[in-house]
């Protein structure tokens, strides 16, 4: 059997005393897209962020590809590993181009195919000498999603993604995301606050509560309210939507 792509074994972190990580343990084969669920607080992005060392856990331990992640620089780790997340990070006086080939030139590796990488996430290749600011949200995400792949990462990790984007944007870089995934065959965990969209996008739904795994399962396990009392609380909000907007449309 192959090593997952990335497995926590009872991970702990505290942050002065607060209990953010509580002994968790996942395994995530290569391939599966996940999306991690739960109340704000739960300790989500605590749990992304162990996975590429912005946090250090107190206890347990994070298998990449089978290699504990706390052995190799974390440089080198976050090489393998890209990271998309709401606020970006796009430095603003770079060019969209100088921005995506940024993480290889660091890692002393030669330039990305800067071209390949706006087509993989459907932007023209006119963006690439404007800066930042003169792309849309949506857009800036694009290229912040094009950056994370241009070191030829296989596992992404993604902390709210979409946040900032108007419903409609949020909808179609979703969607494009999920086919990259598919396309590359990468393997991707995904922090969101969002239920719907973590059924219609993910393979499997882990839900945290109090930095624990309170449920695990797949989407159409959720929806059919087999995945414990949490799990069903949080389906229970875009089932209701949709309800009511079915019903809407009847009248
Ligand atoms: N750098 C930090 N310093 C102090 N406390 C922190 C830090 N990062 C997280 N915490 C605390 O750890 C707990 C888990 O936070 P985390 O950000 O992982 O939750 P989350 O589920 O991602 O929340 P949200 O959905 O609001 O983003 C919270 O109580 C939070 O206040």
């Amino acid at each position: 059997m192959t090593a997952p792509a990335l497995r926590w074994a009872g991970v702990a972190k505290r942050f002065d005393g607060v209990v953010a990580l509580d002994g968790v343990s996942l395994d995530v084969p290569a391939g599966q897209f996940v999306a991690l669920v739960g109340p704000s607080g739960s300790g989500k992005s605590t749990l992304l962020r162990t996975a590429n060392r912005l946090v250090e856990p107190e206890s347990g331990r994070i298998e990449l590809d089978g290699a504990d992640v706390a052995v190799e620089p974390a440089p080198l780790l976050r090489r393998r590993i890209g990271y998309v997340f709401q606020e970006i990070g796009l430095f603003p006086h770079l060019s969209v181009a100088e921005n995506i080939v940024l993480p290889a030139r660091v890692a002393g590796r030669s330039a990305p195919d800067v071209a390949e990488l706006l087509a993989l996430v459907d932007l023209p290749a006119e963006v690439a000498p404007r800066r930042p600011d003169a792309l849309s949200g949506g857009q800036r995400q694009r290229v912040g999603v094009a950056r994370a792949l241009s070191t030829g990462a296989r596992l992404m990790l993604m902390d709210e993604p979409f946040g900032a984007l108007d419903p409609v944007t949020r909808d179609a870089l979703a969607t494009a995301v999920r086919a990259l995934h598919d396309r590359l065959g990468l393997t991707t965990v995904m922090v969101t606050h969002d239920m719907a969209e973590a059924l219609l996008l993910a393979d499997r739904v882990v839900v945290l509560a109090k930095g624990r795994i309170v449920a695990d399962a797949a989407p159409a396990t959720l929806l059919a309210g087999e995945a414990g009392a949490e799990a069903a609380a949080l389906v229970a909000v875009p089932r209701a939507q949709a309800e009511r907007l079915a019903a809407m449309a009847r009248a």
